[in-house]
């Protein structure tokens, strides 16, 4: 995504931020989430400690390469994928598309180690969440690497991320910093000064009228990438077309 001048962004754009995160409340509606939800297959996940996850069309080779003979399935595709094009969040991106989805499902206790997602990809990530709400926390990365423990003025944010909500982190947000969900059974004390996107979420009186807090449910994260190495099976096998 070039310089966030598009209005629409901008209105969306979260203040506090590090520069270029945009929130989107209700990017889909309740029957597109379920839909999705319902077209997940069942026996394509991947167990890891602390959650599990799908690579849609497949897994990355070792050397960060995305060889499928496929694109992204119509469910992932329409009506997201198409969003996200109408959006231009994907427009500067080498293939002008996502071309990758990877499928996260926390339950309620599990989280992320903070990371960053790296030179694998264009620099845009968009996160779309499906059943419950969960708080990722972002933070400065160059301050992490302090290792003095000194009180270092780092800075760190927390984003609430809604059910039919979408996420996109870019730029310096997506260069500088971590990014890591707790794996608590409950995510507390979220109310306007400590939720970096209190006044863009859909339903922040759900929160109030529970204490500012927000008990964990099982959580299904969408994240749509462009991956920059692409190896198209279908060419190697039938060679290039003449012509
Ligand atoms: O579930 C999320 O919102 C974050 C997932 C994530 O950081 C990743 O897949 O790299
Ligand atoms: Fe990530």
């Amino acid at each position: 995504m070039a310089e966030p001048t598009d209005e629409v962004l901008l209105q969306h754009a979260i203040g506090n931020t590090p520069p270029s995160m945009y929130y989107f409340p209700n990017f889909i509606t309740v029957e597109e989430e379920e839909r999705i939800l319902n077209k997940i297959p069942a026996n394509k996940w991947i167990s890891l400690s602390r959650r599990r996850l799908q690579a849609v069309p497949a897994r990355l080779t070792a050397s960060n390469t995305l060889v499928a003979s496929t694109g992204l399935p119509d469910w992932l595709v329409k009506p997201v994928a198409e969003r996200l094009d109408g959006l231009g969040v994907f427009k500067d991106a080498p293939h002008g598309t996502v071309n990758h989805c990877l499928i996260n499902e926390y339950l309620p206790g599990q989280g992320i180690t903070p990371h960053e997602d790296g030179a694998t990809y264009h620099p845009v990530v968009a996160t779309v969440s499906l059943g419950g709400s969960i708080v990722l926390d972002v933070t400065e990365k160059a301050a992490l690497h302090r290792t003095d423990g000194a009180s270092d003025g780092r800075k760190a944010w927390r984003i609430l991320q809604e059910p039919c909500s979408l996420l996109v982190t870019t730029g310096s947000a997506y260069r500088d910093t971590l990014h890591g969900i707790a794996d608590v059974e409950e995510d507390s004390v979220l109310n306007e000064n400590t939720v970096a996107n209190w006044s863009l979420l859909g339903d922040k009186e759900k929160l109030v009228a529970n204490g500012e807090r927000n008990e964990r449910t099982m959580r299904v994260s969408l994240t749509y990438r462009d991956v920059l190495k692409v190896s198209n099976i279908g060419s190697k096998i039938f060679g290039k077309p003449k012509s």
